[in-house]
């Protein structure tokens, strides 16, 4: 058994009266694509949000390769590579593909970009930014602005800003919302691939999705993980078709 990349245990959350979070505890290995599952208001998001910082939990702890995140904050966490695409875009609309990477590139890169004078043309910031965005196959639209891209190719350019973080490992919040077929099948491929690089935990409302590239599924509701296997395992086990796929047993 490999040691997790990613080892959330026991984590709590409570809203008032409400437990958002209720003991939870999962991990995440090398290679791996883990997906979440749950209703809506099942603490999906919340879960996310104490896993990279941007919610202080309650009690439990995150362990990311081997080190405890606690007090940590976002932007720490992101540094030692926790890789988050979010729900709400982290795209500037205005400015190109290309210049929306580069951006990501220099502010992974700390201290190492900025010394230059004019980053527009610096050509190892280009050169890099333009490599990521080969990685998620928009390099023929790098000068387009993002809000001249297509919906599937904004997901895509968001994928293009995480890397450029050089992630351990991703959590990816519903890559597939608002996707049409074609979109949807170009993104699967590519997370089926990313896989490699980084060990993904996906939430991901779209179950043939979730079916074909989760190597484990991890199902919550009102909370608490109630199941947790191979995506066999989570389709026959019972209590998950009547708790979320909404089927009796
Ligand atoms: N800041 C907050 N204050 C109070 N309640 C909250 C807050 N954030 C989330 N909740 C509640 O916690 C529960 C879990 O919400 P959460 O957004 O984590 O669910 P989710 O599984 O991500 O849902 P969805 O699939 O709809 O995104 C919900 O009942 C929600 O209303």
């Amino acid at each position: 058994m490999t040691n997790p990349i990613l080892e959330i245990k026991n984590l709590n959350k409570s809203f008032g009266a409400l437990k958002a979070t209720d003991d939870v505890s999962i991990t995440l290995n090398a290679g791996e694509i883990h997906a979440l599952i749950g209703p809506n208001g099942a603490g999906k998001s919340t879960l996310i949000k104490q896993i990279c910082g941007g919610l202080s939990s309650d009690s439990g702890s995150v362990i990311f390769n081997g080190q405890d995140l606690a007090g940590l904050d976002v932007a720490e966490r992101a540094q030692l590579g926790l890789g988050r695409t979010f729900q709400i875009s982290s795209v500037i609309m205005e400015f190109s593909a290309l210049r929306n990477v580069m951006l990501a590139v220099q502010a992974n890169a700390g201290t190492s970009y900025r010394f230059f004078k004019n980053v527009r043309t610096d050509k190892k910031l280009v050169d890099r930014a333009m490599a990521i965005l080969a990685r998620v196959e928009l390099e023929g639209r790098a000068d387009v602005s993002a809000a001249e891209l297509s919906h599937g190719e904004r997901r895509q350019l968001e994928i293009a800003l995480a890397l450029a973080l050089e992630p351990k490992a991703f959590l990816l919040d519903e890559p597939m919302a608002g996707m049409g077929p074609e979109g949807s099948k170009r993104l699967i491929s590519f997370l089926d691939g990313l896989r490699k690089e980084a060990p993904i935990l996906l939430i991901e409302h779209d179950m043939d999705a979730v079916f074909s590239l989760a190597d484990r599924i991890s199902v919550l509701v009102y909370g608490r993980v109630v199941a947790s296997g191979t995506v066999d395992e989570i389709r026959n086990n019972p209590a998950v078709r009547e708790a979320y796929l909404g089927e009796t047993a």
